[in-house]
């Protein structure tokens, strides 16, 4: 069967990169994804604010929705702090698969869990299934559907604590509108907008920062 884009992309890496080393295997796929197949990766420009945000948090629990390939998760990973996790939410069986050879071939695969399933119901068993008791940062990178419901479900379950911050990624291209105007509008969260570009493109996208206020 052919190989699919996702299944190249790994191949560059392995292919490309230095074992271990977490900034050769973002390097990797930015040069593919750049220079021969566009991919959906956060990628270098808007990877740089998404740097610079999480390290300023220095969070002990990560929870990102949408690993795709992997490289917010290597991106983020390669930042933490001594002792801190990463908790990745994958829908796609093939995207998971590819995501834990990127992550394992980096060498951050003991600060990354992969959560296969939807974020609704991984959300709903952090609690319980994976003794979470709130989350110190949020990257979300999923359905752009699926931003504001899942951002209202964390509220509800108490994941949320004074300060953590929701860093959600295509805020102007997709786009996730109704996410954007509810925590823009709302009294529980202090929102900052990061102007950028679509991922190897020149279209206009941005990072939007939402802290919760508790
Ligand atoms: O749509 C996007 N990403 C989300 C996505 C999309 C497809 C599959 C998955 C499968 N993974 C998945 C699904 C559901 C899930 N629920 N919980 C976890 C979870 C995980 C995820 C996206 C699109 C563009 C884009 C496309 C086209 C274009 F022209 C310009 C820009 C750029 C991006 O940066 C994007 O992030
Ligand atoms: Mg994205």
């Amino acid at each position: 069967s052919s190989r699919s884009k996702e299944q190249r992309i790994l191949d560059f890496v392995l292919k490309h990169a230095v074992p271990g080393d977490p900034t050769s295997v973002l390097n990797a796929i930015d040069k593919y994804c750049s220079q021969q197949e566009w991919a959906m990766n956060v990628g270098d420009e808007k990877g740089l604010i998404l740097d610079r945000v999480m390290q300023e948090a220095s969070p002990s629990l990560v929870l990102e929705l949408g690993t795709y390939c992997g490289y917010s998760a290597v991106r983020m990973a390669r930042l933490l702090k001594q002792g801190a996790q990463i908790l990745t939410v994958e829908f796609n069986r093939d995207n998971a698969d590819i995501a834990r050879q990127v992550l394992e071939f980096a060498g951050v695969k003991d600060k990354v869990q992969i959560l296969e399933g939807s974020s609704e119901e991984v959300i709903r068993q952090l609690q319980k299934k994976h003794a979470v008791d709130t989350v110190d940062f949020i990257f979300i990178d999923h359905w752009k559907d699926r931003y504001l419901p899942d951002t209202k479900l964390m509220e509800e379950l108490g994941l949320l604590r004074k300060g953590t911050v929701i860093l959600a990624d295509n805020v102007i291209f997709p786009g996730a509108p109704d996410f954007l105007q509810y925590v823009r509008s709302s009294p529980k969260y202090d929102c900052t907008y990061y102007p950028s570009h679509l991922e190897y493109l020149d279209a206009e996208d941005g990072l939007e920062k939402a802290v919760y206020k508790g």
